[in-house]
């Protein structure tokens, strides 16, 4: 079992972003301060709008902020190079989407092993990680399924393994039960509780759904651009 950690695995520091639609100026993030600790279920919070995605985006590298800067393992991600990035992301990052995101003509294992294929991990170690990420998420039964094959939850627990399969540093994961019912949503949770307990990976995840909140470590509600509460 991975050590706790109370260390900062990413910090948000004073983060603006706006964009230009139309002519006007749209400032969606105003001075967001936040931190996600390594080996602890973070969980953002807010209307729909109040600007989470935008927010993971920017702590995943997928865009940049407007000021502020964006530390991730005690690096200035915000002032890196696009190439610089991908590398980053494909490493040390795993995502997942409120949509599967599966490749449809691969089977569950198939899916796992193309994370592990794309950030260069040797292949001598791909078949007892996969293994070992589908057994977190239990569907060691299921693993010459394709997507077409699973149900809704299967689909996503699949999208869980690939995601955490090169053994990311922070798991990003936007609204990741929205698409499920609530018995399946608190499933996917108990699998979040014991990825950050086992494999030691920062979890941050958005989520509207007021029953899973209880499970974060941390909870940030978002407003108006802000941080209102921790
Ligand atoms: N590229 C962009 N250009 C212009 N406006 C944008 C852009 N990206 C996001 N926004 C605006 O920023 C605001 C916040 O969007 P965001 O998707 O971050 O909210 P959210 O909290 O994740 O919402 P939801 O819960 O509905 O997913 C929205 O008003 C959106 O229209």
């Amino acid at each position: 079992m991975a050590e706790r950690t109370e260390m900062p695995c990413h910090e948000v520091r004073n983060v603006h972003r706006s964009f230009w639609t139309g002519g006007q100026r749209v400032d969606v993030l105003r001075g967001i301060e936040m931190s996600v600790a390594s080996g602890a279920l973070t969980m953002l919070r807010g209307r729909s709008g109040s600007g989470k995605t935008t927010l993971l985006n920017l702590m995943g590298g997928l865009d940049r902020p407007s000021a502020g800067e964006v530390m991730f393992k005690n690096r200035a991600i915000h002032q890196w190079s696009d190439r610089r990035l991908t590398v980053m992301r494909r490493q040390e990052i795993g995502y997942i989407f409120q949509t599967f995101a599966l490749m449809p003509l691969l089977t569950a294992w198939e899916n796992v092993e193309l994370s592990l294929r794309m950030a260069g991990i040797s292949r001598t170690q791909w078949k007892d990680r996969v293994a070992r990420c589908l057994e977190l998420v239990g569907l060691t039964k299921r693993i010459h399924h394709r997507p077409f094959e699973l149900s809704g939850g299967e689909q996503q627990r699949v999208a869980i393994a690939k995601a955490i399969a090169h053994r990311p540093l922070l798991l990003l994961a936007d609204e990741p039960t929205a698409e499920l019912d609530s018995h399946m949503a608190s499933h996917i949770i108990a699998i979040f509780r014991d990825i950050v307990e086992a494999e030691g990976i920062a979890i941050c995840m958005t989520t509207h759904d007021s029953t899973l909140w209880g499970a974060a470590d941390v909870v940030y509600q978002m407003a108006d651009g802000r941080i209102v509460t921790e």
